[in-house]
């Protein structure tokens, strides 16, 4: 039998501890969240297509509701599968009230970090800082008076940035949302310190640390987590698997939705690209569990919406989820429960859905398909470019004060800046909660022996705070205000 007790990955502990009931503190979880910000900040946001105006279109926030109710789903589908005893022997049977909230709350944060413009977004910020940050005033003074030891992990993490370590972030350092573990755990989807390179880490986690999981400012947060919910070192919470299926069946179809809504792609286009893309996936093309194969499913799922008179377009999705997301819902809670031991321990090298399966094939198809019929579109590639142009040109607005010796930075952020004119008015620009996260980290222990370093540090992090955090809307209108004479 081995040894799972689910009781051991869900409790009430937080880095502030309070209260003896696990559901009230799970709600408490709930409320921060809806009720935070970064949340709000979503539905300014892009999930494919930027600075979109049709509120049809999907959103980050639009998206994270829909992944919050396949997350239900998949959790349900879980339960379902499993015997009374099943549930007695892994200390599952009171929890699924409290595996059902913090998967729905994991799945409405898993974006929370994202910034505008989605991976370009990313992209963008990992562009600048990889082409200047080593050019900036106190990183070449840096370079000359420490190993590349020293330097090598910073400049490695500042220019990683990720929007999934950035949600830890929000969470611990920059919103103190006291979250449980538990909660917070359940949305670590990359387990990598941001100061590791990947060929750094074992060959055996290499899907879990494919990307970065979190930043050095949230090292001692996370090593407490990993403790307190007995995470080995590059391995995950369970649910974290959940929330990462439910956000790859949900937006599969939705990105294809969204596209047909913007008239990128007609339904007659699009039902002919997922047959020819999954032919080539699944060349046998048998049938789906219990149902038609894939090509007469379509075909039954398109003639149905050209007989409804009202919205075609719309009655085609409807049934397309319906056929889709029930198989896929219950591939990933299959997955979840025959690979118990390994998802238990975190250390399941690969998503729920991704096993060479039939339904690997599924979602592949669907997600070949906007790879290369959507996301290449010369419109959203135009709004792509621009994206990148107001972050890098945003990035470069600010250099002045990433240019500052630590000092003279300080004496700023003390409000003595009369004669930074330009600097003190950039400063005045951030939000004071994120000033407020580098002050606070300035004045505990340093992770990082060199003060010069740390500071400068946790500069670069500040800058990336605020870009980061910023909506789509947001970025353009400052762009537009700062870069007013271009
Ligand atoms: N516009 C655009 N260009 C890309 O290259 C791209 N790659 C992925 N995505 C969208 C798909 C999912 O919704 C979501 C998560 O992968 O982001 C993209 N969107
Ligand atoms: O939705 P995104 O943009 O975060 O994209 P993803 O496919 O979920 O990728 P990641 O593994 O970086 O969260
Ligand atoms: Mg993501």
């Amino acid at each position: 039998m081995p040894n799972i007790d689910f009781r051991k990955k869900i409790s009430l502990a937080r880095p502030r501890p309070y209260g003896s009931n696990l559901q009230r503190a799970l709600e408490s979880d709930r409320g921060r969240i809806i009720n935070s910000a970064p949340i709000r900040r979503l539905q300014q946001k892009t999930q494919v297509f930027p600075l979109e105006r049709n509120s049809a279109v999907r959103s980050r926030l639009t998206h994270s509701m829909e992944v919050q109710q396949v997350g239900r789903f998949i959790v349900h589908s879980i339960y379902d599968r499993l015997s009374d005893s099943e549930k007695d022997a892994y200390g599952l049977s009171s929890l699924e009230r409290a595996v059902e909230s913090l998967v729905e709350i994991a799945c409405l944060m898993h974006d929370m970090g994202n910034p505008p413009f989605g991976h370009c977004g990313e992209d963008a910020i990992n562009r600048w800082f990889t082409k200047h940050l080593k050019e900036l005033a106190p990183m070449q003074q840096l370079l000359t008076g420490l190993s590349s030891e020293t330097t090598d992990p910073i400049i490695h993490e500042l220019c990683h940035f990720d929007g999934n370590a950035q949600a830890i972030r929000l969470v611990q350092s920059l919103h103190r949302f006291n979250l449980t573990y538990s909660q917070a755990a359940s949305v670590l989807k990359y387990t990598r310190p941001a100061t590791e390179r990947t060929d750094q880490v074992p060959a055996d986690k290499n899907y879990l640390t494919k990307k970065v999981g979190y930043y050095i400012t949230e090292n001692s947060y996370v090593n407490s987590l990993m403790d307190e919910l007995e995470m080995a070192k590059y391995c995950r919470h369970p649910l974290s698997y959940i929330m990462e299926a439910a956000d790859d069946i949900s937006y599969c179809l939705a990105d294809l939705e969204d596209a047909v809504e913007k008239r990128i792609l007609s339904l007659e286009t699009l039902t002919e690209h997922l047959k020819r893309t999954f032919a080539e996936l699944e060349p046998d093309n048998r049938p789906i569990k219990g149902r038609h194969c894939f090509d007469r499913l379509l075909d039954n799922v398109y003639q149905d919406a050209q007989n409804d008179e009202i919205s075609p377009n719309h009655k085609f999705f409807i049934k397309l989820r319906v056929e889709m997301v029930h198989p896929l819902v219950n591939h990933a809670s299959e997955q979840f429960t025959n690979n118990l031991e390994a998802v238990f321990n975190g250390e399941l090298n690969r998503a729920l859905i991704e096993d060479n399966s039939q339904f690997h094939a599924l979602a592949k198809t669907f997600k070949q398909v906007a790879i290369n019929h959507v996301f290449n579109d010369p419109e959203v590639e135009n709004l792509e470019l621009q994206g990148y142009k107001i972050i890098g040109g945003l990035l470069e607005e600010y250099r002045p004060l990433l240019d500052l010796d630590t000092d003279t930075f300080q004496k700023i952020v003390r409000g003595e800046g009369r004669k930074l004119p330009v600097e003190r008015r950039l400063f005045n620009k951030l939000s004071r909660k994120h000033v407020a996260a580098y002050e606070i980290a300035l004045k505990e222990e340093a992770p990082v022996t060199n003060p010069t370093l740390w500071e400068f540090y946790l500069r670069c992090r500040l800058l990336q705070d605020y870009i980061s955090g910023m909506t789509d809307q947001f970025a353009f209108d400052e762009y537009k205000t700062l870069l007013v004479s271009d």
